[in-house]
């Protein structure tokens, strides 16, 4: 076989593997984040760098969880993430725009979801559980918002579920 038949063989193989490959830790779910989601998984959404947390299930994390005044104290920038430690688990919070009445970008959403990825890489986080990150009042496209957390993920140790109602 001629090195250049070997060559688009082993292509075709990779080509071929590349296709078989279906990204195992990445999986939707429907339920309620709170109840639905292992106890010891850790939890992230989205909020402003305001922390006001005033609308949608950023409301819920603030009643859940509180920490306003710890959340502000890290100081966080738009496409960084800040966090709790609650219960043996991390509850992260994205930045991903300076108001709440402002909508996040592409670039400032992607930014906060890689960084998400990176904390929970160096934090040793197995399981994850999310909602509709952005999907919501942030009005991001659903498909969108996926493959960004999907790409972010991809190879990593990280379990995430993504939750819906
Ligand atoms: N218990 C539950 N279990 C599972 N899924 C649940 C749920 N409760 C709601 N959902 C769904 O989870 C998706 C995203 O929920 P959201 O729309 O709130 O989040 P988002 O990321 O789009 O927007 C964030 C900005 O809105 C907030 O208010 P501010 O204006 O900033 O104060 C923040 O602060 C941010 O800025 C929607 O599909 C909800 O139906």
């Amino acid at each position: 076989m001629s090195t250049s038949e070997m060559s688009s063989t082993s292509s075709e193989i990779h080509h071929d593997a590349q296709a078989l490959y279906e990204q195992t830790n990445f999986e939707e779910l429907q339920g309620d984040l709170f109840t639905a989601s292992p106890p010891t998984d850790s939890l992230a959404h989205c909020i402003s760098a305001d922390i006001k947390m005033g609308k949608g299930i950023a409301v819920l994390f603030k009643s859940k969880f509180g920490g306003v005044s710890e959340l502000q104290e890290q100081s966080k920038r738009v496409g960084e993430v800040a966090y709790l430690v609650r219960d043996g688990r991390y509850i992260f919070y994205l930045i991903t725009k300076e108001r709440h009445f402002h909508k996040p970008t592409h670039e400032d959403f992607e930014k906060a979801v890689s960084e998400l990825r990176s904390l929970c890489d160096e934090l040793g986080v197995l399981g994850l559980s999310i909602p509709r990150i952005g999907a919501g009042l942030d009005k991001l496209d659903l498909d969108y918002v996926k493959s960004v957390v999907k790409n972010a993920f991809d190879g990593s140790n990280t379990k995430v579920t993504m939750f819906y109602l």
